[in-house]
């Protein structure tokens, strides 16, 4: 089954007197185990589709299933623990906490959660993304791919069941990038995640198991 099901989506923003339709019925389901990228130029409406997506902004008309259930009968307070324990994060930025070493941003998320603080799955994690030297570390003394790779461990941490990821990989260079890449995928497969990846770099899409491009706030067939 499908774990995200997006049904005609459409999302018009005002901007004083003049009204933007920028999602015009989009369709889009995310199944676990598999990336999906999304990718288009620049204003074609990929942030705004994972953002209604991730139930950060409201849809103007449409549709959003997660796990078979209408996000729109999800009252907010039930809504926001679905986002902490089901969902994670990662943008272009990778918004560590400048005042928590790398492992604290975990347990940070762990508790945000609702989950157990594992010393074990957080040694296991940071194992899995080359920073179990550097565990104690504040993000001001790591690299700008280090700074990313702790964002990933982050954001799969409390096993959620779908990843955002919106450019990712847009601050490093090819070869970080590919390593972040990797990372993703496998963590992907290994948690059985549907992750949403939004790119516009096309090196990254042979990453994905489905690419799906946006162009004017539609998706093309
Ligand atoms: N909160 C908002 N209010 C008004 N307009 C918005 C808002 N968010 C996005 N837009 C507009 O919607 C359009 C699509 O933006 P969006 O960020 O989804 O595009 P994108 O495909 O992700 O672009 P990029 O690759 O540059 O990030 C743009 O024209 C943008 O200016």
């Amino acid at each position: 089954m499908e774990t995200f099901q997006l049904t005609n989506i459409r999302k018009t923003f005002k901007n004083g007197e003049v009204e933007e339709e920028v999602l015009k019925g989009v369709n889009l389901s995310l199944r676990p185990g598999e990336i999906t990228a999304l990718t288009g130029a620049s204003g074609s409406g990929k942030s705004t589709l994972l953002t209604i997506a991730a139930g950060l902004q409201e849809t103007s008309e449409g549709e959003i299933r997660f796990k078979g259930k209408n996000l729109a009968d999800v009252k907010e307070e039930k809504l926001r623990k679905v986002r902490a324990e089901e969902f994670g994060f990662i943008f272009q930025s990778s918004h560590l906490v400048p005042f928590l070493t790398v492992e604290e941003q975990l347990f940070m998320m762990l508790e945000v959660a609702g989950k157990k603080k594992e010393e074990d799955e957080v040694t296991a994690i940071l194992n899995k993304v080359g920073l179990s030297h550097r565990r104690k570390a504040y993000p001001s003394s790591l690299s700008g791919g280090e700074k990313q790779r702790a964002a990933i461990a982050r954001s799969v941490i409390h096993r959620p069941s779908v990843l955002f990821a919106d450019e990712p990989t847009a601050s490093l260079d090819s070869k970080k990038s590919e390593e972040v890449m990797q990372l993703l995928e496998d963590m992907t497969k290994e948690l059985g995640m549907a992750t949403l990846l939004v790119t516009h770099e096309t090196e990254m899409l042979s990453f994905a198991d489905r690419v799906v491009h946006m162009e004017d706030g539609k998706i093309l067939a």
